[in-house]
Formats: structure tokens, C-alpha cells, sequence
């Protein structure tokens, strides 16, 4: 990662000092998970999140470290719009939970559903699709397959799909070469769905690859893996492709990240996937950011990420949980001193 004087890393020891673990319950199951552990950070300019999926190794997680040191010492740069339009973000759930899930999220013009779930058919994600479209005729539509499909599998469900009449397929296939693939023969069939890089972005080595190989319409952009919000623009930037910001099922303390970048983009053509905080039974900040007529505020979100002591305590994560974390933190922190100078 590119150093820039501004960000110099803190010591170890500040993070510590100002590092709270917690783990919220969620209302529902998402990426196999039922509760959302991060481990939150208090700086000079405000808090930030360091919450990489547990099973990321420490190379991937450490950018997501980046991302919280910046909101924490650095903050956030002006934002260029007062609000962000949000879309819900419905899990792999049976048809008949759908409208329980989107009653979750309050009024929305745009949606997205998680499809190709391991264990489950591509009738299941008919099922659900058609259950969302059902409840909201006339809503954007969006599925993410998160690299679940084989390229065969993506253009028949795509097509299937495709009659629900989709605003973009996020991830259909995994890599970039899957996906340029998927876009031309779908494109060749006559049923051309827009197709969208996530994985391929924010797990590449080189997260412009994807839009210099043309392999995408759209890029998905989260400030966490990509190392932060400055980081994610001047990404955004150079792709020269519409992005969509999109949370990583953070905290308050993290979508107001997700919300800062969404607000600074100079332009922002879709619902952003910012929604999560109604995917949480609990959060650590009074009031959530939570969706309200479908979209989020983007201004003083250094407030708005500041947690309750009381929600922190309360939700602690547990003393062995806790100290997990807090040596996840040395390590990544090792990792970001040895990449900058
Ligand atoms: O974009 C959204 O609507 C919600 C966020 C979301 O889908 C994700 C959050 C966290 C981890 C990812 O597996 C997942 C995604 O793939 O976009
Ligand atoms: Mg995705």
C-alpha cells in the first residue's frame, strides 16, 4: 500500500489503548454468520472498525486495519452529497421469509439478493427472487452470487433470472476472466444482464485489473478491504467504471466509512449496499445507522459512529474472544509497518 505522511501508522500501543471487542447478535443468518464480532477503535479524530471475517488470513485483513486507523486518526474528507440511497440486502432465506427480511429495512427503492448459496438450487433463488419481486414491483433489482456459480450455471440462471428484470449480477463467477466470459455469452444470447465486480475488486492483487480487462459493467467498492476511504476513491477513480459502495456487514463505527466514501464519489448512479445495520439485532451506536426512507445521513458521521459506553459494555465480546482479536491487531499491525515506510 502507497504511504502517505498523513497516515502514518500509530504504535501498537494506541490501538491497544483504545481498542473495544464486541459481538452483536444478528436478526438473520449472512455468509454463514449469526454474530458480528469487530474490534473498534478510538483515535484522535474519532473511532474505526478492524472487523475482517474471521477466517481472513492477515495479509487481506490487515487493509481492513488501514481502513479503521484512517477513520480513527485521520477521518473522513468532505462529503458531496447531504444523503446516500441505500438498497435492503436480503440473505440466502426461504421464499417465504423474504417480506420479514424487507420489512427489516423500511421503505427502499433497491434490493439485493443473495443467490447461489452453497447446498441450496437455482429454484431457490427463483423462489426468492420472485418473492421480492412480488413485494416490490417495481424496485431495482439486484442478485450477488458471490463467485457461487460455474460459468455454465451463471448464463442459465442468469437467464432464468433475468426475467425479474435485474439492474446487475454482482459476482456471478469467480475471477476476472469468468466474468468477462459470462458477460459475452449472455450478451450473445440476447439476454444481456449487467455484471457487476466485487471479489474480483476487493480481493485482487491489483483491484484495476477487472476494469482494464473490461470484464465488468460495474465496480462494487468497500472501504474496509480496499484500506480505506481515500484508498477506495482513488480507486473508483482510475477504474473510470460506475461503482456501487457496499458495506462488509460492519458496525455503525464501519458503514460510516461505507457512507463517507459513498458521499464523496463524485458520482453515485445506484443504491448503495450500506443497509446492514438492519441485518443486526444490536449495535454499538445510539441511534444505528439503519436505513430511513431508504437512505442513510452522510453528514457528522464522526457522531454517528461514536459508540455508547454502555452498548460497548454490554456487548463485550467475551475475555477469549477479546484477547483473539487483540493479537489480530499486533499481527496486522506488523504487516502494515513492514509495507510502509
Ligand atoms: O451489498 C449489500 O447489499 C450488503 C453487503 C454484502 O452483500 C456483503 C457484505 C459482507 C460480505 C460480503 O460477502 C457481501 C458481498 O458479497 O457483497
Ligand atoms: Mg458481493
Amino acid at each position: 500500500m502507497t504511504t502517505d505522511p498523513a497516515t502514518a501508522l500509530p504504535d501498537l500501543s494506541e490501538l491497544e489503548a483504545g481498542a473495544a471487542v464486541v459481538r452483536l447478535p444478528m436478526t438473520v443468518k449472512f455468509r454463514g454468520v449469526t454474530e458480528r464480532e469487530a474490534l473498534l477503535l478510538r483515535g484522535p479524530e474519532g473511532w474505526g472498525e478492524f472487523s475482517p471475517f474471521l477466517e481472513y488470513g492477515d495479509a487481506e485483513a490487515s487493509r481492513w486495519l488501514a481502513s479503521g486507523i484512517e477513520a480513527a486518526w485521520q477521518g473522513f474528507p468532505e462529503p458531496l452529497r447531504a444523503r446516500v440511497p441505500v438498497n435492503a440486502t436480503v440473505p440466502a432465506v426461504p421464499a417465504g421469509q423474504v417480506r420479514d427480511v424487507l420489512a427489516a429495512f423500511g421503505p427502499v427503492q433497491a434490493v439485493k439478493v443473495k443467490v447461489a448459496e452453497r447446498g441450496q438450487a437455482l429454484a431457490d433463488d427463483i423462489a426468492r427472487v420472485a418473492a421480492v419481486r412480488d413485494a416490490l414491483p417495481e424496485a431495482d433489482l439486484r442478485v450477488d452470487a458471490n463467485a457461487g456459480w460455474t460459468v455454465p450455471e451463471a448464463v442459465e440462471a442468469l437467464t432464468r433470472l433475468g426475467e425479474f428484470s435485474l439492474e446487475y449480477a454482482e459476482q456471478p463467477v469467480p475471477g476476472i476472466n469468468g466474468l468477462a466470459e459470462v458477460r459475452a455469452l449472455l450478451e450473445a444470447r440476447g439476454t444481456p444482464v449487467k455484471i457487476a465486480a466485487d471479489e474480483a475488486v476487493r480481493k485482487a492483487e491489483d483491484p484495476l485489473r477487472v476494469a482494464r480487462a473490461r470484464a465488468a459493467d460495474l465496480i462494487v467498492v468497500k472501504a474496509a478491504p480496499l484500506g480505506g476511504v481515500r484508498r477506495a476513491l482513488r480507486i473508483v477513480q482510475e477504474a473510470g467504471l460506475p461503482a456501487v459502495v457496499s458495506s462488509a456487514l460492519d458496525t455503525s463505527v464501519g458503514l460510516a466509512a461505507g457512507v463517507a466514501l459513498a458521499a464523496a464519489l463524485p458520482s453515485l448512479p445506484h443504491a448503495c449496499g450500506l443497509g446492514t445495520g438492519a441485518l443486526l439485532a444490536h449495535d454499538v451506536v445510539r441511534p444505528p445507522l439503519v436505513p430511513e426512507r431508504g437512505s442513510l445521513p452522510a453528514d457528522s458521521l464522526g457522531e454517528r459512529a461514536t459508540p455508547d459506553p454502555e452498548l460497548l459494555e454490554r456487548f463485550a465480546a467475551p475475555e477469549d474472544r477479546r484477547g483473539w482479536w487483540l493479537e489480530r491487531l499486533r499481527r496486522c499491525h506488523a504487516v502494515l509497518a513492514a509495507t510502509r515506510v
